[in-house]
């Protein structure tokens, strides 16, 4: 980092109004402190860093040129908006980034008129942008759209939709283009190639004037019509057509996005160019600019736990137990050693979902497609095809975006994709946007599908071994962040038999049937239950799709109390076991039946641990739920 004035401009600043009268030096130190001042917050929180500090000129520079919130800023992903916040009146609140009741760690329009657009998931900056832009135009207003997408967020398909969108009107809308060749690993595929060829095959450029004021320049011959003139200018400032230009964006660039001078006066530019249509502004920066430990280090520190700010060490967590990411990946390796078919992929994120070590070891047979879920899918089915067993390992809220092609393209065709669904339940820190929470109910409204969750580790390897050997339809296993529970693993995962849940304690009068990882707070609240005379069964679904017909009939005609718990949305597991007991009307009795499911909203970030008690989804929860149902007393239920 460093060193900055001993009169901290940064203190000056309580909106971006406050950055309109600083010239060029006072911006630079502005930029200066604004670096220091956001590593600090993130040494203490923890965060998305690396891409906060590759676009500290960019955020003075939009701020000092554009007048938000009038002029809307979106920021793709959004996880590179620290510094726009701390410029934004939200300085006071950084040390409660991410934390609960503190602001999130990505832009949210609740939190902010200076967040026009929320986002945590990529590629949608283009599209919200050119709605806006398209929404001034009928309003009759003036305001700037800018649009800031970084290079990985650009391999998005819903990107190109915009694009082709937007090239074909004439709403006046800024895209910058932040190309820092990096993802949250390093960026792949042919626009990956594109973009550097883009960069070494012209120089960066320090932009005095727009690309229209270089037309003027032009001898006349050359600029005989408008259109003639933007794209001779174009060739000027590009060395010749580009995908944006032949797009119909006005393409601006690259210059580098770390001379705050060039910066300012492109934008400048932009801002006072009236001509409609969409421009791209290419600018290119480093991911982590610095701070050294973030530049030095691989993922340019994309995304840290706190860490001291001298020497960038990161803290780590205390538990020794493999996390269920980790595990994933032995169990696909251990099952890839002996079945050639296997094939891993993942839409850009290669360590989140432990598919690095297992491109590590077999590196023909994994594929990053770059952030495209909805491709991964199709580009699975197309595998399974052809006889493939596709692992495509996606976190539960991307893929999402991957839903229909997972219906069309995979389940309904019963082409065997295995969906190794990682990030399922609630995550903590980073909130809504990337909670696991409708999986299981968006996947189980399928026919033909299997379902599945682990209750720990071992089991995880014994459904990856299961899913390796389905093989007429598409089928799931879904597991949480973070780490398991410590169990022995065995060497390689037995495969299990489908549709078969296991009673893990019988019990009498109490059944808790769990699905995925809440098993063990089941048993601890089986303890607490027994301690007050209510002798409790514990039994693992193992499946949502096909349910053990035979078990819930079972704990259905046994016991008084019957409580589901999943870490999902309501309408998944529970529905489906409830909807079966109705059929069979097996609830026609006096058996009282409780699911317990994530509440109906969204969960904002914070502890993870708190998101579970909050949602009544640990033991003590159970405990209350059991006792509430049998109408028990508050004392009691206080008591557990
Ligand atoms: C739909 C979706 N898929 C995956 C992710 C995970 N993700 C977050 S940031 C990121 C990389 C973005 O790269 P880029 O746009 O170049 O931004 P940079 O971090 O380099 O600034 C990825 C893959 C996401 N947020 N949304
Ligand atoms: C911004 C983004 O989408 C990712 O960086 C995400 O925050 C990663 O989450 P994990 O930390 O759970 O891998
Ligand atoms: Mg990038």
């Amino acid at each position: 980092m460093k060193d900055v004035s001993d009169t901290p401009l940064l203190d000056t600043v309580h909106s971006p109004a406050d950055l309109k009268g600083m010239n060029l030096d006072q911006l630079r130190q502005l930029t200066d402190e604004l670096r220091n001042d956001v590593v600090r917050h993130v040494s203490r929180t923890g965060g998305h860093l690396g891409a906060s500090l590759g676009v500290m000129e960019l955020t003075v520079g939009l701020h000092h040129v554009f007048n938000a919130p009038d002029d809307k800023i979106i920021w793709d992903v959004g996880h590179q908006c620290y510094p726009h916040k701390v410029l934004t009146g939200r300085r006071d609140q950084m040390g409660t980034l991410r934390q609960d009741g503190g602001i999130s760690g990505f832009t949210k329009r609740t939190e902010s008129d200076y967040d026009p657009f929320g986002a945590g998931h990529s590629s949608t900056s283009i599209s919200a942008g050119l709605g806006m832009a398209v929404a001034r135009d009928l309003k009759g207003g003036k305001n700037h759209v800018i649009a800031v997408i970084g290079d990985g967020s650009i391999t998005a398909g819903m990107a190109y939709e915009a694009m082709n969108n937007a090239g074909a009107l004439d709403s006046r809308l800024i895209v910058i283009l932040n190309d820092n060749d990096m993802s949250i690993a390093p960026p792949v595929g042919a626009m990956s190639y594109y973009l550097s060829e883009l960069l070494t095959s012209t120089t960066l450029k320090s932009f005095r004037h727009s690309a229209k004021d270089l037309v003027k320049k032009l001898p006349g011959s050359l600029a005989r019509t408008v259109k003639d003139a933007e794209s001779a200018a174009r060739k000027m400032v590009t060395g010749g057509s580009n995908i944006f230009s032949d797009l119909g964006f006005y393409y601006v660039g690259p210059i580098d996005g770390h001379n705050l001078d060039h910066v300012v006066s492109v934008l400048e530019n932009l801002r006072d160019d009236k001509d409609p249509g969409p421009v791209l502004l290419h600018i290119k920066t480093k991911k982590g600019h610095g701070y050294a430990p973030a530049e030095n280090s691989a993922d340019k520190y994309h995304g840290v736990s706190k860490f001291d700010v001298v020497t960038g060490k990161q803290q780590k967590t205390k538990s020794n137990a493999p996390s269920y990411t980790g595990t994933f990946a032995k169990a696909l390796i251990k099952e890839a050693e002996t079945d050639e078919k296997i094939v891993g992929i993942t839409a850009a994120m290669p360590s989140g979902t432990g598919l690095d070590k297992f491109g590590e070891r077999f590196p023909n047979r994994m594929f990053d497609v770059g952030i495209a879920e909805q491709h991964a899918v199709t580009f699975a089915a197309g595998l399974a095809a052809e006889g493939f067993k596709p692992f495509c390992a996606i976190y539960s809220t991307f893929l999402q975006r991957g839903y229909d092609q997972l219906i069309h393209d995979a389940v309904l065709q019963h082409l065997p994709v295995r969906f190794a669904i990682d990030r399922a339940g609630l995550v903590g820190a980073d909130g809504p946007t990337h909670a696991g929470s409708f999986d299981i109910a968006y996947l189980c409204t399928l026919p033909d599908i299997v379902v599945m969750a682990p209750s720990d580790e071992a089991e995880l390897m014994h459904m990856v071994a299961t899913s390796a050997q389905i093989d007429d339809r598409a089928s799931a296993l879904r597991y949480p962040r973070g780490e398991g529970v410590g169990v022995d693993l065995p060497e390689k995962g037995t495969v299990l038999e489908i549709g078969k849940g296991r009673i893990m304690k019988e019990g009498g009068s109490v059944a808790i049937l769990s699905y995925g990882t809440r098993l063990a707070e089941a048993l601890l609240a089986a303890e607490k239950l027994e301690a007050l005379g209510l002798a409790t069964t514990v039994a693992d679904a193992r499946f949502a799709k096909p349910i053990d017909r035979d078990l819930v009939r079972n704990l259905a005609n046994n016991h008084e109390v019957l409580i589901t718990v999943e870490e999902g949305s309501a309408g998944g597991f529970g529905a489906h076991v409830v909807q079966y007991m109705l059929s069979e009307g097996l609830m026609d009795g006096t058996l009282k039946v409780r699911c317990l499911t994530m509440e109906d909203k969204f969960v904002d970030h914070g502890n993870v641990h708190q998101q579970y008690e909050a949602a009544g989804i640990n033991a003590s929860g159970m405990v209350r739920a059991v006792l509430k149902a049998l109408g028990r007393s508050a004392e009691d239920a206080q008591r557990a």
